[in-house]
């Protein structure tokens, strides 16, 4: 399963640990026999490692970051009037910046590529993605939560650690003195401290009961090199050991290598829609429970196979929310399934996909 998801709170020490698992990563491709351990220098290192490394033969490494990708912290600032007016005009959005990371993993991603995507990572539906791309190149998907252990005053410490490191670097330290130094030291960009807050606030947590955030690995802060080298082993197990899992491309995720014909996209909208506009007229006035819709849309006979069952979630759901989810699967499926397929063929596969699409989508909110 060669994507793996860091996650964890701001400043929990996300960084820290993937680069000590990518130099482990990277030993033990180099080697293919025993992985050196982290080294302690590697806990306080500032420096990015190379972002590849490819010196085994069935395996190549990749690191990507907001750090690798160049993406500022400001990215994450609540209010858009608070970016730096060169920020603002490039519209580098938390949303965009999150594009551009989605295109990076995108561009390496494959059976034999082990990409370490180290950042908060902490949408849920964000790395829900990652596991449908995972899953569409034919490979598997691993997170690994980095925690600071006993709740998070480490980790805003940190925070406010770098806040005054960077005032001082300033030289507006109280009393107005101008302070010297630390010219040369690669300076470790905080958080303004209500981002901070609010960022600890949405994460949600991984749930290793669900597929996308399975199978699940945690490291915390005191893990010693011999606890760390342990999560290590079993990432690597999991990764690229005989047990490995390899995602299989389902029909939610239908191929996309074809060229698409002009029928087929105006087929995607048709059949989407009609699904869209059936569950919400067939939903219950309570919401949730199951509703059968039509493998075919054939509107002169649709009792007949109406085998299709979509699973609601707990409250009645809306048209918004279907538009959302109908948009996103389109967007995911645009690439096509091949001429030879446009048709009714195309319409009954397309229905099936989008209604696991749903199921998943639903699954996934409750
Ligand atoms: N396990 C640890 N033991 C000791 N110090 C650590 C540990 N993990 C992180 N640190 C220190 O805490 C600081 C923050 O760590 P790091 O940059 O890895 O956090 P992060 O979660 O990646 O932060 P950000 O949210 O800014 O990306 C660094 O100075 C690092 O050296």
């Amino acid at each position: 399963m060669p994507l793996i998801i860091i996650t964890g709170l701001p400043t929990s020490g996300k960084t820290t640990r993937a680069r000590q698992l990518h130099s482990y990563l990277s030993s033990r491709l180099t080697s293919n026999t025993t992985p050196s351990s982290p080294s302690p220098s590697s806990t306080s290192s500032t420096t990015d490692p190379p972002t590849t490394a490819n010196n085994n033969p069935n395996y190549r490494l990749h690191l990507i970051s907001d750090t690798t990708l160049s993406i500022p912290r400001t990215v994450y600032d609540l209010d858009p009037a608070n970016l730096p007016a060169h920020v603002r005009s490039a519209n580098a959005s938390e949303k965009d910046a999150r594009a551009a990371l989605y295109a990076a993993v995108k561009r390496v991603l494959s059976p034999r590529d082990i990409v370490v995507l180290d950042g908060l990572n902490y949408i849920k539906g964000w790395r829900y993605q990652l596991f449908c791309e995972a899953k569409n190149v034919g490979t598997g998907c691993c997170v690994v939560q980095v925690g600071t252990g006993g709740g998070v005053e480490r980790a805003r410490g940190v925070n406010l650690g770098r806040l005054e490191k960077r005032r001082r670097k300033q030289g507006v330290v109280e009393g107005g003195v101008e302070k010297e130094g630390g010219e040369d030291e690669e300076e470790e960009e905080p958080y303004e401290p209500s981002n901070w807050e609010n960022l600890v606030f949405r994460y949600e947590e991984p749930n290793p009961m669900t597929r996308w955030d399975s199978p699940l690995f945690t490291l915390v802060w005191d893990d010693d090199e011999a606890q760390a080298r342990q999560v290590f082993d079993q990432i690597w197990e999991a990764v690229a050991g005989a047990g490995r899992k390899v995602l299989r491309p389902n029909q939610s995720t239908v191929q996309r290598d074809k060229d698409p014909g002009g029928d087929y996209l105006y087929v995607l909208e048709r059949e989407t829609q009609d699904i869209v506009k059936k569950i919400l007229e067939r939903q219950s006035d309570e919401g949730g429970g199951e509703v059968g819709l039509p493998r075919v849309n054939n509107p002169g006979d649709e009792k007949a196979d109406e085998d299709l069952v979509v699973e609601l979630p707990g409250k009645k759901v809306g048209l918004p929310q279907l538009q959302r989810y109908r948009r996103a699967f389109v967007a995911l499926n645009r690439g096509g399934i091949g001429l030879e397929a446009v048709g009714s063929l195309a319409a009954k596969r397309l229905r099936e996909a989008f209604v696991r699409y749903l199921n998943d989508a639903f699954e996934k909110d409750d």
